[in-house]
């Protein structure tokens, strides 16, 4: 694939120049073919099932477990958050199933295949959004498809995901005269743009304002849904946990292993927060979280601010 020089060196999502040929070979036997230009409907989504099984990593021979036993199962279409102290091993655990991070031992099974390396159809997003700042919205959230080489889609396909992410209006602005949320926004549509099965979130929100990043986490659980897609999020953030999750995953640190599985059932209603079931549950959720915590003989961050 031949990239223009400056973005051949700019890491987006998880988009690695390295794999690149080999990402895109694997896309090609497994992708359905794009759009037909005949005006027929772009084909519906389903979410990724992922399987974790037997997961202990080591990121040094010498040193002992960052990881250690996890065994989980993420069913299509589910949103789940990885919710842990600092340095539990959570982004590790995160880049493992975005097929970026290799374990020592197990295996992260996605659709019935053992993930071996990246693919566009799960996609990272970072607390930075990373946007090439003197380009527009539109063509930000056109790359995903300039480099998985459907360029031919950009046209239909990113005025779509800009209406889904509330941008439509903003196309033709430049990226560097968006607010943080807003470039928060085109990272999402340049994600949502090639139809992943699954979307992984490392803190995204976390550099944001509290009502900015309230009003992202809401969109973002509430896209997702409507696409059918499979969500993962990291957080240390209860609040967000319980706004955006169906179920959370706690984890406990040296090692780094799940020491809860808590169903979030509350309806889409409640979890804009307010109501008497949201602080149940939040309530709920804290206790186990800083009850595993403190197996860890460490301090929980103290996150009732972001209620
Ligand atoms: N590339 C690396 N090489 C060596 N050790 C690493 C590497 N990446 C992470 N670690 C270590 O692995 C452990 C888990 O790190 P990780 O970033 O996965 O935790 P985390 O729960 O996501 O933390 P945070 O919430 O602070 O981002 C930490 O002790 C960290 O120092």
């Amino acid at each position: 694939m031949s990239l223009d020089k400056t973005e051949r060196f700019v890491q987006f999502d998880n988009f690695n120049p390295e794999r690149e040929e080999m990402s895109v070979t694997r896309m090609k036997d497994q992708t359905p073919s794009p759009t037909p230009h005949n005006g027929a409907a772009p084909r519906v989504l389903s979410g990724a099932h992922v399987a974790v099984k037997g997961l202990s990593h080591s990121y040094r021979k010498a040193d002992g477990h960052v990881l250690e036993n996890i065994d989980f199962e993420i069913h299509q279409g589910e949103v789940i958050a990885l919710l842990g102290r600092s340095g539990c091993g959570k982004s590790t655990l995160l880049h493992m199933l975005a097929g970026l991070t290799h374990p020592s031992e197990g295996e992260v099974v996605i659709n019935g295949n053992v993930i071996e390396h990246p693919s566009p159809k799960w996609v990272m997003m970072f607390q930075a959004p990373s946007l090439y700042p003197w380009m527009s919205v539109a063509q930000n959230a056109g790359l995903g498809l300039k480099f998985t080489r459907r360029s031919h889609e950009i046209g239909k396909r990113v005025p779509e995901v800009l209406e889904l992410v509330d941008l439509a209006a903003f196309a033709t602005r430049n990226a560097q005269e968006l607010s943080g949320g807003q470039q928060q926004r085109v990272a999402l549509a340049r994600s949502l743009a090639p139809r992943p099965e699954m979307l992984l979130l490392d803190e995204p929100f976390s550099a944001l304002d509290a009502f900015t990043r309230r009003a992202l986490q809401q969109d973002v659980r509430k896209i997702a849904k409507d696409l059918g897609l499979t969500l993962v999020i990291v957080s240390h953030d209860v609040g967000e946990a319980v706004r955006m999750a169906d179920r959370v995953l706690v984890l406990q640190a040296n090692p780094g292993r799940i020491a809860e599985d808590i169903e979030i059932p509350l309806s889409d209603e409640d979890r804009s927060g307010g109501s008497e079931a949201f602080s149940r549950e939040h309530a709920r959720l804290m206790s186990i979280y800083s009850r595993v915590a403190d197996q860890d003989d460490a301090p929980v961050e103290n996150d009732f601010t972001q209620l």
